[in-house]
């Protein structure tokens, strides 16, 4: 790690903007509370109290003999804190003035303000955590289901990095026994030895990286949502649908044929699954200008989507333009949802199965609230195989990992095939390093400066 590091004492609002009942303003470093201490009116000395104390007491300008806030200030002396250097929170009352006027008199008094998720970096650089707890602590912020969140609080307590780890370790435990029997060789066949050692733990770490990106489909759908675009017909019933999965009326909807023009993003959250749904325009021939470009963002929205729900009208006959969208969406992951159930049925079901599988096809009423169960089951049972997940698996959901991990399967591959193609062991042993070096960057233990200062550039001010 050769980042530099930096002491001095960096301060920011550690509370989101705007009313509330408190707002917390932090200082971490060498100074803070001697820094904090300068602007305190109170019968305690933060210079003096018990480490771990909250104390009470004003925050006044010195220089202008003026009381800012009446305030709880805590004190956690280093190490045993977020950072591991010096901490002070003062806890102001909630209100976006009087927080700021006290941000400004700490960087008066020679406190510097932080950058986004500096206090995080520091706890990185000053070893507390390594970079995929970090990017952890991000993720616990924006979660948005409870998997999500308790994928991320798994990553927290480190349990991605203890299998990163003990990866790394038994490509280093081979590397050196490869150079054990390099340098002392006692048999005839080492050279043999060596070769099926390098390619036996190779195979083995890869079918545990690989096992690890098995994980990651779903670990990127926990953090990100699944965008999932409601498609059809104008007047089927798609902005219905997402007002039902929603259990909100988001949507407009009526009766007129064309309603939807804009496409509508939502999160939702359907037994676990998080799905981004996105609701669009009606696919139609139209000269509607407004209506038009409505179109050209549905077809966007299609394309982009990794889950497509394709409404049909049951209570229509099935049109060419139905059957130009199942062709459209032929080959992606797609349910076709005859809905309008509670109507009586003009859609001819065989012809329609000559164009897709029985079994991709659910029948609901969005109006009668009939079989939305079963659509929803049907969801789940698609991202999670229908298998109850173990709470506790470890999952790689972060986009930077998953890179990361292909590389080194990679890399392993090459050792094998290297060794099958009875190359010089040292070549192959670049490789086995190369794949031992990026499962290093995952957890921090060799990266670059830049990529730290982007990652971190990321986080909110005041993490
Ligand atoms: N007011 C406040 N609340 C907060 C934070 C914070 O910094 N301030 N956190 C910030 O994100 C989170 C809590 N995370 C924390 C993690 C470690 C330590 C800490 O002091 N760790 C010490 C051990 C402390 C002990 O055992 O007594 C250490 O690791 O050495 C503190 C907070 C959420 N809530
Ligand atoms: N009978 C019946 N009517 C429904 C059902 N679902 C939706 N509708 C009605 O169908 C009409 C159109 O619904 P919308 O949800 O606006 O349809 P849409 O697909 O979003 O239409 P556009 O935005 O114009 O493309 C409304 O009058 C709904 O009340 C259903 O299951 N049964
Ligand atoms: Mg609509």
């Amino acid at each position: 790690m050769n980042v530099t590091k930096e002491f001095d004492t960096i301060a920011a609002i550690s509370t989101p903007p705007g009313e509330g009942a408190i707002s917390i303003v932090r200082l971490s470093g060498d100074d803070a509370v001697k820094i904090a201490n300068s602007v305190f009116v109170s019968s305690h000395n933060l210079e003096e109290v018990a480490s771990h104390t909250i104390n009470y007491g004003h925050i006044k300008d010195p220089k202008r003999e003026q009381v800012l806030d009446e305030v709880m200030v805590s004190v956690m002396r280093a190490p045993r804190t977020f950072t591991r250097e010096d901490i002070v929170e003062i806890n102001c009352h909630g209100g976006m003035v009087v927080t700021n006027q006290v941000l400004q008199l700490l960087l008066r008094e020679g406190a510097r303000i932080a950058e986004p998720g500096e206090f995080t970096k520091r706890a990185f650089l000053n070893g507390r955590m390594d970079l995929s707890q970090a990017e952890a602590v991000m993720d616990l912020i924006r979660a948005k289901t409870d998997k999500a969140m308790h994928v991320a609080l798994n990553q927290l307590d480190g349990n991605l990095s203890t299998l990163i780890r003990s990866l790394r370790q038994e490509i280093l435990e081979t590397l050196a026994q490869v150079e054990v029997n390099i340098d002392y060789p006692e048999y005839d066949d080492v050279e043999e030895m060596t070769s099926q050692l390098l390619k036996e733990k190779a195979f083995e770490v890869k079918e545990r990286v690989s096992y690890l990106l098995r994980t990651a489909q779903q670990g990127k759908i926990l953090r990100e949502g699944l965008a999932t675009a409601i498609i059809g017909q104008p007047n089927v019933g798609k902005s219905s649908l997402l007002n039902y999965l929603l259990k909100e009326d988001k949507a407009i909807v009526t009766e007129i044929a064309g309603t939807t023009r804009d496409v509508i993003e939502e999160f939702v959250n359907v037994r676990g699954v998080p799905l981004k749904l996105i609701d669009t325009a009606g696919i139609r021939e139209t000269d509607d200008i407004v209506e038009k470009i409505g179109v050209e963002r549905s077809r966007k929205a299609l394309q982009e989507a990794d889950f497509i729900l394709l409404l049909l009208d049951q209570s229509k006959p099935l049109s060419q333009a139905d059957i130009d969208l199942i062709k459209a969406t032929d080959g992606l992951t797609r349910l076709i949802i005859l809905n309008k159930m509670d109507l009586d049925s003009q859609l001819d079901r065989e012809a329609l199965f000559e164009h897709v599988a029985a079994d991709d096809v659910l029948e609901i009423s969005v109006l009668g609230s009939q079989g939305v169960d079963e659509l929803e089951d049907k969801i789940a049972d698609l991202f999670f195989d229908g298998n109850v997940q173990e709470k506790d698996a470890t999952y790689v959901s972060n986009i930077r990992h998953i890179g990361l991990l292909e590389q080194v399967e990679l890399a392993l591959d090459e050792v094998v095939n290297g060794i099958e193609m009875e190359m010089p062991v040292d070549l192959v042993q670049i490789d086995m390093t190369r794949a031992w070096d990026m499962l290093g960057e995952i957890v921090g233990d060799s990266v670059q400066d830049e990529l730290i200062t982007q990652l971190f550039s990321q986080f909110c001010l005041g993490k």
